[in-house]
């Protein structure tokens, strides 16, 4: 369970709440403190007098009835909400007598505003408008705070974004929070990644077509653009947009609109464009590869999405949340972490970040045979190579490591395209990749 200290109006969350959930608390001004069912931290949240709990019912119902209790022994009296759904058993005896005791019960399917209405309705002040929490993804350095300010500050300001920053730094993850806390909030999202849309289809994808504007165009076709009018579109890899999608593009920034392929209407659209990449943008505009007009135009506000070895301390708070999310769906024997496997996450240098954390501990909860997860079972090293930081070996090591990370994504992790960009053989490659712990399963 998260702890905090308290101040206004909070919400204890017993259960889970879903990042869409955590965003709509926190924009309409609630501090959000959890107590998880499936931690395993039994301590109960501090929040004084100023709380009301929402019990979620959905899933872990007769856990989360007993934090209920708990919580109710520490703060007699605080209301609750309960949120139900198909999984809750209202026939369990401990649910059933605790249902007639809530404020009020919300059908959890419903959408996130009865819940946010039955919040209001509550005794006690309104609370205050969105405070300075600390962090608005899961994290707690410097790093973290840092760019959970910035996405405070960038929300509500009209303007592009690029978001820079390795693979599975959380770069759409940032997005989603962008829109979120935006006033667009409540209209669409569209995420589209410019590198996985055929080449051929990309303009027809993003702007939509008219029936018959080429072979195939059997019927008239939305783009991404339109259907997202009044909200926002994340571009992710901008820099695999090919040339012609990027002058359209620049032109949905300058004037506001589009043209669907096949017809030379303008259409007005609302949209606020925020881009990501995790290449060199201004490398690729030297070479000729993205358009410096548009990179100008994108490039106004600037999102950095720190690697996960910048991120002290993160490491193991992100991978205990991660875990416990897991049993929370598939109630593992791992709890923890053992104190060598937390050694050997704090020294691996984690190339495929954020996402390479959450696939190795998913994977580790499901193999691990204790309730202390190993760092065998993390696939990890409890020796790794390159952790005495100040050495020139492991200068040498890491330098190394870097240039078969780039290489393979430059690869798109293909082994024999890596090994012939390096000049070296496929087995050269493996050698190196299981040198340096590079699971490459991992890391796609
Ligand atoms: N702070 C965080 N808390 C919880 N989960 C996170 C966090 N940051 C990233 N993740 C998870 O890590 C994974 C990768 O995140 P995301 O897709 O946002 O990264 P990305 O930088 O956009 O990756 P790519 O460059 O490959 O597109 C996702 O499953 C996301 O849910």
């Amino acid at each position: 369970m998260s702890r905090g200290e308290m101040s206004g109006r909070c919400v204890v969350w017993v259960g889970r709440p879903s990042v869409e959930e955590h965003f709509g608390l926190l924009r309409a001004g609630w501090r959000t403190l959890v107590a998880d069912p499936a931690s395993q931290n039994e301590a109960l949240p501090e929040c004084g007098d100023a709380a009301i709990a929402v019990v979620d019912l959905r899933a872990s119902a007769l856990a989360a009835v007993r934090i209920l209790h708990a919580l109710r022994e520490n703060y007699p009296g605080i209301a609750w909400i309960g949120l139900t759904g198909s999984r809750t058993p209202a026939h369990e005896p401990l649910v059933r007598q605790a249902l007639p005791q809530a404020l009020e019960i919300i059908d959890g399917a419903s959408s996130f505003t009865a819940l946010r209405q039955a919040l209001q309705r509550a005794p006690g002040d309104a609370p205050a408008p969105i405070e300075n929490r600390p962090s608005i993804l899961t994290g707690d350095s410097p790093a973290i705070r840092m760019l959970s300010q910035n996405i405070r500050k960038f929300a509500p300001v009209e303007l592009p974004l690029l978001i820079t920053g390795e693979t599975g730094t959380g770069k759409e993850m940032a997005a989603r929070a962008l829109h979120q806390l935006s006033p667009r909030h409540e209209q669409p999202f569209a995420a589209i990644n410019c590198g996985a849309l055929p080449a051929n289809l990309v303009q027809s994808e993003l702007f939509g077509h008219e029936r018959g504007s080429f072979t195939g165009a059997t019927a008239r076709r939305i783009g991404h653009f339109e259907s997202a009018d009044g909200g926002t579109v994340f571009l992710d890899e901008i820099g695999d947009l090919p040339l012609d999608a990027q002058t359209n593009l620049l032109r949905v920034l300058q004037e506001g609109t589009i043209e669907r392929i096949g017809s030379c209407q303008s259409i007005k659209v609302d949209v606020r464009v925020l881009a990501a990449t995790h290449v060199d943008l201004e490398k690729a505009v030297s070479q000729g590869r993205f358009r410096e007009d548009l990179f100008y135009r994108l490039n106004v506000l600037r999102l950095r999405m720190p690697p996960l070895r910048e991120r002290n301390g993160d490491i193991e708070l992100l991978a205990q949340y991660f875990l416990d999310a897991f049993r929370e769906s598939y109630g593992t024997r791992a709890r923890a972490f053992s104190t060598t496997a937390r050694k050997a996450m704090n020294a691996f240098a984690w190339p495929g970040n954020v996402r390479e954390l959450m696939n190795r501990v998913q994977r580790a909860a499901v193999i691990a045979d204790d309730a202390l997860i190993t760092p065998e079972d993390l696939e990890l090293s409890a020796d790794l190579p390159g952790t005495d930081r100040d050495s020139l070996g492991s200068a040498r090591t890491s330098a190394e490591r870097e240039a078969i990370v780039d290489c393979l994504r430059a690869s798109a992790f293909n082994i024999s395209e890596c090994a012939r960009r390096l000049r070296v053989s496929r087995v050269t490659v493996y050698r190196l990749c299981k040198k340096h712990q590079l699971a490459l399963d991992q890391l796609r």
